[in-house]
């Protein structure tokens, strides 16, 4: 019988749509869905995909079906770099998924645990501070991205890893390294769609050695952390502590025996998930006030309004702040870091919105194109954080019209411990300093532009200039 695929473009032989993608797929696949509609299919080599692009698709393939849509594919290069699904965000919908994730869960997302690391939090973000200071009395322009990489990289190595980054294998890469990462794993690679031949491509294009420098890397740091609890026996309440247990047989994770790969695929997402994101979305939101004054002024002043000259910031202060509340999802709605999130894969013949999903079949979620709907979102190119006033959207899973971290069976498990980060950052910034841009430039030099990995940095990174206040 013949099947009710959704529409799509025409496709070339052999390479399909491929050629269709460009440099950013997300934004490609958004302008593809206004003529082709918000259920659309595209073929990638011998790998044929639907892409969903509104509210209304996209709950269908979260909530309706996120049981049957919830597996990912196998994908060439995350499967190296986790050691072949050992971790928790490429792993298939399977028995070890949901052990891992339930493990994870209970021993690391919890809000309690949350909250015990709030000293970490408060100290790394404090000699942040310091950093800024000196910057500062320089009139030095900091680059955003890289040293909130660095910050939130030293909080996830000390919650998870219980060490610094500092004297580490990754001290002076860690960077570079979780970019190139990003850029690898989020990668549409030639041999995850021509057998064969796909893989002589990517050694060409260079993919295949990017892949394996940044495995290497990845490698001995963790080499490095678990030679590091080995060695010292005191560590024995951290995640890696946990997983070593596991490894040697002194505790279980259902019906699984870790091994060292195990151990290094689960710290992995930790590390990966937990640091880009977070630094992403501060820089994006730095980068979406320092070109909107108003809105500055306006969190600022509710900032300082609500701490009141108070030195020492605690977390406690994030409940109160509702513009900047505004002001982060915002940012998230203009900037979802994932723009597509990590893609699924349909696990048996699906129907959805009247059309024939195949099994098999690749699933994109277009996150990019759902806060860019001018039916959900008025003016939707503007950052307008007043839009979230009076609205109960969230960006917590349960509204489909703003999913910065998912939704379903495979929503982020790390929302309250990025975004504890991404609040307090941001809260220093903009509470302690006042910033200006570089000299001679201008706000209308400011660049919007993103650049594409699964996590989408800003392209052209965004250096300012702290200034010291009566708040510093
Ligand atoms: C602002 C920060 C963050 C953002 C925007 C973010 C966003 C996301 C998104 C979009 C996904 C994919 C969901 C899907 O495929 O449907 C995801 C998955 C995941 N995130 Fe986060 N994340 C953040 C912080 C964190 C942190 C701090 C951690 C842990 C330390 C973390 C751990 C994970 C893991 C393990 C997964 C895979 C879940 C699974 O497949 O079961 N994330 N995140």
């Amino acid at each position: 019988k013949r099947k009710n695929l959704p529409p799509g473009p025409p496709r070339l032989p052999i390479i399909g749509n491929l050629h269709q993608l460009g440099s950013k797929p997300h934004r490609s696949m958004f302008k593809l869905s206004k003529k082709y509609g918000p259920l659309m299919s595209l073929k990638f080599g011998s790998v044929s995909t639907v892409v969903a692009s509104t509210p209304e698709t996209v709950k269908e393939v979260l909530k309706t079906f996120d049981l049957e849509c919830c597996s990912r594919p196998y994908m060439t290069y995350p499967a190296r770099i986790t050691h072949d699904y050992k971790d928790l965000a490429f792993s298939f919908y399977n028995n070890y998924w949901r052990e891992v994730r339930k493990m994870t869960v209970v021993e690391l997302y919890t809000a309690k645990r949350v909250k015990s690391f709030q000293y970490i939090r408060e100290e790394e973000v404090s000699s942040f501070v310091q950093f800024l200071k000196e910057s500062a009395s320089l009139e030095k322009p900091v680059d955003f991205n890289q040293k909130l990489v660095k910050l939130s990289g030293n909080v996830i190595c000390k919650v998870a890893f219980g060490i610094t980054l500092t004297g580490s294998k990754l001290e002076n890469t860690f960077e570079e390294v979780v970019q190139r990462t990003m850029e690898v794993v989020g990668s549409f690679a030639a041999a995850d769609y021509f057998p064969v031949v796909g893989k002589i491509i990517d050694r060409i294009t260079g993919l295949h050695s990017k892949c394996e420098k940044v495995f290497k890397a990845l490698d001995s740091f963790f080499d490095q952390s678990i030679k590091h609890h080995q060695e010292d026996e005191s560590i024995d309440d951290d995640i890696i502590a946990l997983l070593l247990k596991m490894e040697r047989g002194e505790t279980v994770l259902g019906e699984f025996q870790l091994t060292r790969n195990h151990v290094k695929g689960i710290i992995l997402n930790l590390l990966l998930a937990g640091t880009d994101t977070a630094a992403n979305i501060v820089t994006w939101a730095m980068t979406h006030l320092i070109t909107n004054p108003r809105v500055l002024k306006k969190v600022q002043a509710e900032m300082r309004e609500v701490i009141k000259n108070k030195d020492d910031i605690t977390e406690d202060a994030i409940e109160r702040l509702e513009y900047l509340k505004m002001v982060i999802k915002e940012t998230f709605r203009i900037n979802p870091v994932v723009p597509l999130l990590i893609p699924r894969e349909a696990s048996k013949d699906l129907k959805i919105g009247g059309y024939d999903i195949p099994k098999k079949t690749w699933i994109h979620v277009n996150v990019w194109a759902v806060h860019r709907n001018p039916d959900v979102w008025k003016d939707p190119e503007a950052f307008i954080p007043e839009r979230f006033m009076d609205s109960e959207i969230d960006y917590k899973g349960l509204n489909f019209e703003l999913l910065a971290f998912g939704s379903g069976r495979r929503v982020c498990p790390g929302i309250g411990m990025g975004m504890t980060l991404v609040h307090l950052a941001l809260i220093n910034l903009l509470y302690r300093f006042d910033w200006k841009l570089p000299e001679g430039m201008k706000i209308e030099d400011v660049d919007l532009e993103e650049s594409y990995g699964l996590v989408s940095p800003k392209k052209i990174p965004l250096e300012l200039v702290p200034i010291l206040t009566q708040w510093t």
